[in-house]
């Protein structure tokens, strides 16, 4: 059984306005698994990782990283996680592809940035877009430039979130290849999506919020005959065709 790296400990987030936008949330992360938290719009998906992540604060609950209380580990805890945003060009820093990768193990102070660029950039597929502005750059590309950018840190593991949107046919292609060389490269990914049929097969594990709650949590298949339609996700082995598949429609 691999190692346990996060445990989410009855996590609620409560907002001023009275929204329980997180419900005693559980959640055990293994080193090296790829994890989809499926869940639809407002299920609470980023809100979970923000805090996971130490971007906010939750109400009620415990993070441990590594068995420790995680905020008396920020600084390690920056190195080891990656959040590839939803928006990528909110996530882009440098003029250049090479200073773009380059930002984020400066920032940290780790030696050989400009090395560590490269070889993610490789990594990623990105090294002959070195010189380019990441403006230049399609929208399979810069989610896989915002992956470079976490993989320069050094990070065991990575948060993507919605990676998939208003991206076409080739740039899905690309960020699932970027998934693919990150577990083969033996990182944590963790998936944010209510699009379960594009990365369904990457998964080791489903996970899916609803309204805040974890509604279900294990194989994918198993989690998937399960499905309630008030969840509100679309089990990826139906058809598109089929009126009677369409289970939350009025018929
Ligand atoms: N400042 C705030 N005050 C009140 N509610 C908030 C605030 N910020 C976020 N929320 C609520 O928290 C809930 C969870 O939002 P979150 O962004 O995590 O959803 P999500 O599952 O990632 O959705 P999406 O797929 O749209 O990104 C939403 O209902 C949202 O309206």
């Amino acid at each position: 059984m691999a190692e346990t790296v996060f445990s989410l400990r009855n996590i609620t987030k409560i907002f001023p306005n009275g929204n329980r936008a997180l419900n005693g949330v559980n959640l055990d992360i293994a080193a090296g698994e790829c994890l989809i938290i499926a869940g639809s719009n407002g299920s609470g998906k980023t809100l979970l990782m923000r805090i996971l992540a130490g971007l906010s604060d939750p109400t009620e609950g415990e993070i441990l990283f590594k068995n420790r209380p995680a905020g008396q580990h920020t600084r390690e805890l920056r190195s080891f996680l990656g959040f590839v945003f939803q928006d990528a060009d909110a996530q882009m820093l440098g003029e250049t592809v090479a200073e773009d990768a380059a930002f984020g193990p400066k920032n940290l102070g780790l030696s050989a940035a400009g090395q560590r660029a490269e070889d993610s950039l490789k990594a990623m597929g990105l090294e002959d877009k070195k010189a380019y502005s990441p403006r230049r750059l399609s929208g399979g590309e810069k989610r896989r430039l915002a992956v470079a950018g976490v993989l320069a840190m050094g990070c065991e593991t990575v948060i993507m979130d919605e990676p998939f949107a208003n991206l076409d046919w080739p740039g899905v292609v690309q960020v699932l290849e970027a998934i693919r060389s990150l577990k083969e490269a033996g990182k944590t990914v963790i998936i944010l999506t209510h699009e379960l049929e594009k990365v369904l097969a990457m998964a080791d594990r489903l996970v899916i919020l609803d309204k805040g709650h974890i509604r279900g949590s294990g194989r994918p298949e198993e989690v998937l005959d399960r499905l309630k339609p008030e969840y509100g996700i679309r089990d990826p082995r139906k058809s598109y065709a089929a009126a009677g598949d369409c289970t939350w429609l009025d018929r």
